[in-house]
């Protein structure tokens, strides 16, 4: 959405910076940075990962809100699923789901590693099933990082489950940068991506239950919060 409001402010792209970011956030815990480095010997599927100012950034939130009860959608090797578990603390507990339980033994591993094990129920299959198996009100923060061609029904289906306050997450909302012209996009099928994933951060910076805001963090992460 513009608001026809210039932002003056120059965004500053480039491995260079984005290394310098990451230099200047904390590191998360010896947990995480172990997944990192597992995870990482994968090879190309590792890219999948979240990052670790990532996984700061979800500790960091699901402590703000707090959260008791948070929901991560996609959980690949865990990471996410392991830095939401952190935030939520001793009682809280994070579900998170996925069509593969393929990284699942690894995932386990370092979950039980960082004694989080017993917060985290993993469910497999599709995420709009595990998001249906909430009460409206009752979830604290959502966090959406699997197959984005669904993100526009993760978005109808999460924002009601949030209570007041919480918070809906969303990974990789830049899509490479194709975003902001999706004709760029190398394959048919990456410009449907983009141009879904467009029409869904419009529709969230458009959504009046929620404020949100984009951070062209790794991939790009937006926060919005609901009212
Ligand atoms: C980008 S990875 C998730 C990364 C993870 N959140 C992390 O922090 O490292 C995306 C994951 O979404 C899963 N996925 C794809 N479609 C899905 C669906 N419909 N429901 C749930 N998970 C899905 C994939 O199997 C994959 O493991």
């Amino acid at each position: 959405m513009t608001t026809g409001i210039q932002d003056t402010k120059h965004l500053l792209a480039g491995q260079d910076v984005g290394d310098y970011v990451a230099a200047c956030t904390t590191p998360p815990g010896q947990a995480v940075t172990g997944l990192i480095a597992r995870a990482g010997e994968l090879g190309d599927e590792a890219g999948m990962m979240a990052t670790a100012a990532q996984a700061t950034l979800l500790t960091m939130l699901a402590r703000l809100v707090p959260a008791r009860l948070a929901v991560d959608i996609g959980t690949f090797t865990g990471l996410s699923a392991l830095a939401l578990a952190e935030g939520v603390g001793a009682g809280g507990r994070v579900v998170t789901c996925d069509v593969s339980d393929r990284w699942l033994p690894l995932a386990r591993e370092h979950w039980e590693k960082a004694g989080v094990a017993d917060r985290i129920d993993f469910r497999l299959g599709a995420a709009g099933r595990t998001l249906a198996g909430f009460e409206p009100g009752s979830v604290d923060l959502v966090f959406v990082d699997a197959d984005k061609m669904s993100y526009p029904r993760y978005h109808a289906l999460a924002v009601p489950l949030l209570r007041p306050g919480g918070l809906l997450v969303a990974d990789n909302v830049l899509l490479d940068g194709w975003v902001v012209d999706p004709s760029r996009a190398d394959t048919p099928a990456q410009r449907r991506c983009a141009e879904t994933l467009r029409a869904f951060n419009a529709a969230l910076a458009a959504d009046e239950r929620l404020d949100a805001v984009m951070l062209p963090l790794a991939d790009g992460l937006t926060i919005a919060r609901k009212r």
